[in-house]
């Protein structure tokens, strides 16, 4: 194995450095060729090659690696033709950290920016998409939760910062251009980055719900002032989606019902293609994260647990709360357990466990005026399916789950097990809870997908002198 590397390397670098090295560096040889286009060198063998199983080629040229395999392009049409096999360089593309799933449906769903057109009719070899994935500049990615902000380099595996946006910055759902200045500052600052250094993609936040035409400009504004201010921090390029289309991107999909248990609120966003249903209608449910903390803070009290801080019922909610299946015969058992907050100590939780939880579905248990997070859903699943918008109602019988809150153990099987009974057996039997596909960093990944796509920034982004507000500086806020 070793000599036949040895020897595929010489064969390729004698001709390298012949007359075909002027136009063989390795990322334009990978941008450039196409089986079709090379017309010069026409050899309809690989010669001694030729012996070897094509098996045992490609295993070669797996070894090899990308760099040098694309070196060999340029020794004949039949070389050419070998190393150009998608097989090849989706092996390669296996090989790098992110999942191979996410990239492909990226490159299949979500080259073209909006709308979103999906290939592969046209699509390129995956040799032109690894190099062109290669040069991508990459992108400060900014997720600005309402509760917690989500920000990083985009080619990390995970975001490099997150803070709690309403003690650092502000409550950022009323953006003023200051408090979007300050915000965007910071987070540049923290992550010791010039705003003019990379392309910038923000989430924007789940806002303005309905379709009448004041809710519309408030959401053109909104998105209007978050380019205007990047873009005078001279952020060379600018691409902002809303937080809940880049949820669904994570998931993998670009069409789906996207459940984003919030902060704040819970908002159940139809979205077709990419694009956000607002003729459809989006369902919002004032139960969030910081209702489930505050229940399970009033429940401690009653109970005479003592604790300092927030940061302690917290930590208590995520690490052992969960929504029960059937909430009455959960009741009956006995679901007692302890665990140790660092400093504080331990902790012991029994009905409070899953009774925190319940008032996702049962708002009126902590006095909340809500429907429950099946009936929304089911509202809007309902409300998608009048509303005729395809053919088929596949669309809209995916249901995604996305925020921190989502993370509960049981919500997935409970949400689908309420929309089973609540739905005629028409619309329930295709519908599919998928959890969040990265907890609260759903967004956060989604936009890493954009980022790191092969024909990132043009597709996605927006350069500051193609930029034209209509109605600059002139908000309300
Ligand atoms: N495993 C978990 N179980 C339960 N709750 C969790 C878990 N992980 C995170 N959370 C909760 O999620 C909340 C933060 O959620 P998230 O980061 O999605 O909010 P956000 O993005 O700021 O909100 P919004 O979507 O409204 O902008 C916190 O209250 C945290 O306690």
């Amino acid at each position: 194995m070793a000599y036949l590397l040895k020897m595929i390397l010489e064969s390729a670098n004698r001709l390298n450095s012949s007359d075909y090295s002027s136009n063989s560096s390795s990322s334009s040889d990978m941008n450039s060729s196409d089986a079709s286009d090379s017309d010069q060198i026409i050899v309809s063998s690989t010669g001694d090659f030729d012996r070897i199983p094509l098996d045992v080629f490609m295993q070669i040229l797996k070894l090899l690696g990308p760099k040098e395999a694309a070196k060999l392009t340029v020794i004949c049409k039949s070389w050419k033709l070998i190393v150009s096999d998608n097989m090849l360089w989706i092996s390669y593309l296996q090989n790098q950290q992110d999942p191979w799933d996410s990239k492909f449906f990226a490159e299949t769903n979500l080259r073209s920016g909006y709308p979103l057109r999906t290939y592969p009719s046209r699509m390129q070899s995956f040799m032109q998409i690894y190099g062109q994935r290669a040069q991508v500049p990459g992108a400060i990615i900014i997720d600005g939760g309402s509760g917690y902000c989500k920000f990083g380099w985009s080619k990390y595996d995970s975001p490099s910062g997150r803070a709690a946006t309403f003690l650092e910055f502000g409550n950022i759902e009323s953006p003023m251009y200051s408090r979007f200045r300050h915000f965007f500052a910071t987070i540049y600052s923290r992550m010791q980055v010039k705003s003019t250094s990379q392309p910038t993609v923000v989430s924007i936040p789940i806002t303005q719900y309905g379709n009448t035409q004041e809710d519309k400009t408030a959401r053109r504004k909104l998105k209007e002032a978050i380019y205007s201010e990047l873009f005078d921090m001279n952020v060379p390029s600018v691409c902002a989606v809303s937080q809940a289309t880049l949820a669904l991107f994570a998931a993998r999909r670009t069409s789906g019902i996207l459940v984003n248990i919030g902060f704040n609120q819970t908002s159940v966003v139809p979205i077709l293609h990419g694009k956000i249903m607002h003729q459809v209608g989006v369902e919002v449910l004032g139960v969030g994260a910081l209702k489930l903390t505050g229940y399970l803070r009033e429940q401690m009290h009653q109970r005479n647990l003592n604790f300092s801080s927030l940061y302690t019922v917290r930590t208590l909610k995520e690490n052992l709360c969960y929504v029960a299946i059937d909430y009455e015969e959960e009741l009956r058992k006995d679901t007692e357990a302890s665990y140790e907050v660092p400093v504080e100590g331990w902790y012991t939780l029994k009905q409070e466990r899953f009774r925190t939880g319940e008032i996702l579905f049962q708002p009126r248990i902590a006095g909340l005026s809500d429907k429950g997070l099946h009936q929304a859903v089911a509202l809007c699943i309902e409300n998608c399916h009048d509303a005729g918008l395809t053919p088929d109602d596949s669309w809209f019988t995916t249901v995604v789950l996305a925020g921190g809150t989502a993370c509960l153990p049981g919500v997935v099987e409970r949400l689908d097990k309420e929309l089973h009974l609540l739905l005629p057996p028409a619309i329930s039997n295709g519908i599919r809870v998928i959890p969040p596909p990265y907890g609260a960093d759903s967004a956060w990944y989604g936009a890493k997908l954009l980022s790191n796509l092969s024909t990132f920034p043009d597709s996605w982004c927006i350069k500051k002198k193609d930029f034209r507000p209509k109605s600059r500086r002139n908000f309300l806020w």
